[in-house]
């Protein structure tokens, strides 16, 4: 059975934890070991789950790239929260561009 989930509410739940994490133990916490080894370390494993998620779109598996995706999000929101921004700011700016086709945006962009 699938369970429904409210995706605003996990969303915020999850970033909710993120923070409360910053002043986490690192060695009972895996949000809190990233922010203690720092960004670069963050920006890594970002790069390897983006990495495997391209990996897993080529599968015929979908649970397996949902759960890759998972991943992805996940570290996407830990360095937003290492960062100071938020899941707001980026919703915000999806909303600004919603209704605005994409190729009319590339199109104004200044040429050079
Ligand atoms: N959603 C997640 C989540 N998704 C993925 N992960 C972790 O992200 C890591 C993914 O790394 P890999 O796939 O490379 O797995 P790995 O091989 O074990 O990692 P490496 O050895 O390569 O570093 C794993 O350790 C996963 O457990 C997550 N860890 C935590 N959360 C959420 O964050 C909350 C806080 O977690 P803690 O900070 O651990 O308390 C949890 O309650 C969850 O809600």
């Amino acid at each position: 059975m699938t369970i429904q989930t409210d995706l605003g509410a996990v969303l915020d739940q999850l970033y909710a934890t993120l923070l409360s994490r910053k002043s986490a133990d690192p060695d009972s916490s895996y949000a809190a070991s990233l922010y203690a080894k720092g960004l670069d370390v963050i920006l890594k494993k970002l790069g390897e789950e983006a990495t495997e998620t391209v990996i897993a779109a080529k599968n015929q598996d979908p649970s397996k790239l949902v759960y890759e995706l998972a991943d992805l999000w996940f570290h996407c929101f830990v360095l937003m929260a290492e960062r100071g921004l938020t899941p707001q700011q980026v919703a915000d700016e999806l909303a600004r561009r919603h209704g605005r086709s994409g190729l009319d945006e590339k199109a104004s962009r200044p040429k050079g």
